[in-house]
């Protein structure tokens, strides 16, 4: 049994931490809340109504997080219409519509009447509006971006291409022309590892401008947070350290909550899952049974949604190629799928078949736990930033099939500039597929796997104590301790 470390005193500095309310980032930025709860500050932790509710449905954030004296959780509403699936590109624009016209003026208001007063926000980097308000109440904020930090650094570079000429990409283009405005990646990015906003044909899309100008405006706030680790990005966070005046690289997150949470025991799953969506822990199970380092798990995060083509080629290449799969299909993966159950869709024969001989479903794995699984060798994953580090964590190869976002610029260091797998991007039919699969699995194994098995152990050092996240985490505390405004009140 594990040891929790013991508590310290509670800091009367009150942070209150906002994230996006997406599941990618609130994942990330609870694991962030927990290790400044329990490093004794006051965290009060913004979700909007929806996401709350399938927190407290789906997980056991109250009880886990009763024990930190001052935590508390408060809720917003995001405006987006109760009614909408909340996957897909239009839930990106629905969302940053709603945050702006609904959420910004109650976002103001709350901070306005908060008791004790908010010495410090830490805002979603995406999220112009904490920014904006922050200022407007002369409130100190660090914004925290949940990308990888190569990502941010092509998002920053936004503006740069756009001078350049490089963007927009025009409809005939060789997406394989390499882009030379983004300092550190000149001899390996190609348009189409660009985020995939960039693929808009106007310069003036309005996605495409607001990530560019939410990013611009990074750099203005007191720090910048990050998800990464220093032996991953060390080259191009040197080219941001450039732009950004002060930057805290405290990841991988997962990893360094579980160190600091149960110091004897790494190993531990620890903390439990941030999941909006019920967990079926059955494929646990399923896994035991099956041989080690033989399973290719295959996921694509909370948000993707691929055509029906899509899903049945990237099936039937699994399936093709002899090697066993644990696949995740969310019921709203597929567009056509909304409101059905397996019933309404027809699966071919050959799937279902192959998927009961070799395979298993689910329709949400615990993630973490089955990354850490020693029967996976695999990963085919959709390149989300929290799936690409938890698999770097437990030095796990991907072949990544991104979607979309970041997703393009992480599948693009994944295999060109870690070793740690393969891109697949733009690609999806079966043949592809099938030989990826036995590239990672079979031939180029032992290659990926040490690559992978490096990283792994490199994240470990980063978040133990002495290494480059442990301390930068120590002192995001300690500057945070110093904005407060609460003292002998
Ligand atoms: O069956 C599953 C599938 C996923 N997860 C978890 O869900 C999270 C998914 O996060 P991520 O891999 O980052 O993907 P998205 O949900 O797509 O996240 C959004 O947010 C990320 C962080 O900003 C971005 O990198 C992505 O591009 C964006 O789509 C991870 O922690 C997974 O462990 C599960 O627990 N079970
Ligand atoms: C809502 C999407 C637009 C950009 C966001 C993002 C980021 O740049 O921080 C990454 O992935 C998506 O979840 C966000």
């Amino acid at each position: 049994m594990e040891q929790e470390q013991q508590l310290p005193h509670t800091s009367s500095s009150h942070v209150l931490i906002f994230p996006l309310p997406a599941q990618g980032h609130v994942n990330s930025m609870l694991k962030l809340a927990e290790l400044l709860a329990h490093a004794g500050l006051k965290v009060t932790f913004l979700n909007s109504h929806f996401i709350q509710r399938q927190l407290l449905r789906h997980t056991d954030i109250l009880s886990r997080f009763a024990k930190y004296v001052g935590f508390q959780f408060k809720t917003i509403l995001d405006g987006v219409p109760n009614d909408h699936p909340r996957v897909g590109d239009d839930f990106v624009r629905k969302l940053f519509d709603g945050l702006e016209l609904i959420t910004k003026p109650l976002f103001k208001e709350m901070l306005v009447n908060s008791k004790p007063k908010v010495d410090c926000i830490i805002g979603d980097g995406v999220l112009g509006l904490a920014l904006d308000i922050a200022d407007e109440l002369g409130i100190p904020i660090i914004q925290f971006r949940t990308i990888s930090a190569c990502s941010l650094w092509a998002y920053f570079a936004i503006p740069d291409m756009i001078h350049a000429g490089e963007l927009p990409i025009k409809g005939n283009e060789d997406m394989d022309r390499l882009i030379t405005s983004v300092p550190g990646m000149e001899a390996f990015l190609r348009c189409r590892d660009l985020p995939s906003f960039c693929r808009a044909s106007d310069t003036k899309d309005s996605i495409l401008q607001q990530v560019a100008q939410e990013t611009r405006k990074n750099s203005e706030a007191h720090g910048l947070l990050l998800n990464t680790f220093e032996d991953l990005e060390g080259p191009i966070l040197s080219h941001m350290r450039t732009k950004f005046p002060k930057i805290y690289i405290i990841g991988p997150l997962n990893l360094h909550l579980k160190t600091r949470l149960f110091k004897s025991d790494q190993t531990s799953s620890g903390p439990s899952s941030n999941s909006f969506r019920e967990v079926d822990r059955s494929c646990l199970s399923w896994l035991d049974k099956q041989p080690k380092g033989s399973v290719v798990y295959v996921s694509f995060g909370s948000v993707a949604v691929l055509s029906r083509e899509q899903v049945f080629e990237l099936w039937f290449g699994l399936v093709n190629s002899g090697k066993r799969f644990l696949l995740v299909l969310r019921p709203d993966n597929m567009p056509e799928n909304s409101g059905r159950d397996d019933k309404g869709v027809s699966i071919p024969i050959e799937l279902i078949e192959g998927t009961k001989k070799r395979g298993y479903r689910v329709s949400w794995a615990p993630q973490e736990d089955v990354l850490a699984h020693e029967a996976v060798g695999g990963f085919l994953t959709h390149s989300g930033w929290n799936s690409t580090l938890e698999s770097v964590v437990e030095g796990v190869p991907m072949i990544c099939w991104p979607y979309f976002a970041d997703q393009q610029l992480n599948s693009r260091f994944v295999s060109k500039v870690w070793g740690l797998g393969l891109d697949m991007k733009d690609l999806c039919d079966r043949e592809v597929v099938e030989k990826m699969v036995n590239e990672l699995m079979v031939e180029k194994r032992e290659e990926f796997v040490k690559s992978a098995a490096k990283m792994a152990n490199y994240a470990k050092q980063c978040v133990t104590v002495g290494g480059s996240s442990y301390c930068n985490l120590d002192r995001l505390v300690e500057d945070i301790k110093l904005m407060n405004t609460n003292l002998g009140k």
